[in-house]
This record gives structure tokens, sequence and C-alpha cells, in this order.
């Protein structure tokens, strides 16, 4: 699917293990998309280029930060992993060519979620958690949850990664917590 320069641009930029995963994120997002009636196409261009500025180079991510024009918030400065969404988003549209905003902002948003998220915005979060190459504690879980309640496999995956940060000491990104407090009312007004 896609033409063959966008798989080879985006394996040389971001390497074939991670190249592997985007495939995984890609069929997942697929096939969600093909369950909850989203845009197949979208999901998958989204699913393929999520990652596609993932980079363990930090002076190259601020560069492009900065070339840009991203403000980075005080939990992003902390973990600079964090900026790959929003300086993907940019790249997705730059180099990839991606002009729709909602393929632009599921990848903008696909680590650390919004409050609201549209359909599309969930299902790469989530794809992103649970594709055939990820391997932890509780992603079979998340795997089932995925099908049978989105919102609910979002809290799960959101629950995760909080529990996990704090763990690690490190800080919680706003736009998780919002996502999160905003799925909780949401489900709880159901
Ligand atoms: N909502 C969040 N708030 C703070 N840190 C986060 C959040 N989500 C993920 N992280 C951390 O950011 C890093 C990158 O996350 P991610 O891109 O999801 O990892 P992966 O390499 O597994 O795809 C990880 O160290 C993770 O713990």
């Amino acid at each position: 699917m896609f033409e063959d320069w966008i798989h080879e641009k985006l394996k040389t930029e971001i390497g074939i293990l991670r190249y592997n995963h985007s495939i995984g994120v890609m069929e997942t997002s697929i096939k969600l998309a093909k369950y909850y009636g989203v845009n197949e196409k979208s999901a998958a261009l989204a699913g393929l280029l999520h990652d596609c500025a993932k980079s363990k180079d930090k002076i190259k991510l601020l560069k492009m930060a900065d070339e840009f024009g991203i403000i980075l918030d005080n939990v992003m400065k902390n973990n600079l992993e964090l900026i790959h969404g929003p300086i993907g988003a940019e790249i997705a549209k730059r180099q990839y060519n991606i002009e729709d905003k909602k393929i632009l902002s599921a990848i903008q948003y696909h680590t650390t979620g919004k409050e609201d998220m549209s359909i599309l915005e969930k299902i790469i979060f989530i794809a992103d958690y649970i594709e055939p190459n990820r391997k932890f504690k509780g992603v079979e879980e998340a795997r089932k949850l995925a099908f049978e309640d989105l919102d609910e496999s979002l809290i799960y995956a959101m629950d995760n990664t909080i529990k996990f940060v704090i763990n690690s000491g490190g800080l919680i990104h706003l736009d998780t917590v919002k996502a999160r407090n905003y799925l909780k009312i949401e489900k709880s007004l159901e």
C-alpha cells in the first residue's frame, strides 16, 4: 500500500525495526478503521507515518522543533521523545505531502492523546499500543478491549502509561491527563 518512495524514505529515516513497528501500526489501524467505520486509507497513512519523526538524536529533534516553530512545553522539555508526534505531523505535511488535517492531527497526538479525540486519533493511539510486535504485560487485554470498547481501551492504555511514567519518576503530559479525564467523564454519562 502507498508508493514505494514513501516506504523507502521512512525506512531510511527511522530504521528497519521502527519501520516494522510502523507496518504493524498501519495494519492494526486498517483493521480498527474497518471495524469502527472510519476511512481506511486515512488510518493506513496515519499509522504508517505516525513515527516518521522518531529519532534518538536530541539535537536533531530540537533543531526541527525550532525550524517548524513548535513551542516545547515543560513536560516535552523534560522528555524530548514526546516531541516526535508534533514534529511528525510537520514532516508528514512537508516531506510526505499529507494535507489532510485529520491525518496530521492523529500523527501529532499519537503519543499523548488529547482532550476530545476523533475516532481516527483514538485508532492510531491504540494501534501504536497494541500492534503485533508489542510485547508487555497487559497488551492482550488492550488488544481485546480495542475491538470491544475503543474508549475503554484508551483509558486502559493511558492508565498503564501514566503508572509506568510515575514509576520511572517522570512527568505526565497534561494532554494525556485531559484525554483520560474526558474519556472517563464521557463514560460516566453513558
Ligand atoms: N503521556 C505521557 N506523558 C509522559 N511521558 C510519556 C507519555 N507517553 C509516553 N511517555 C514516555 O515517552 C517515551 C516515548 O513514548 P512512546 O513514543 O509511546 O514509546 P515507544 O518508543 O514505545 O513508541 C517513553 O519513555 C514513555 O514512557
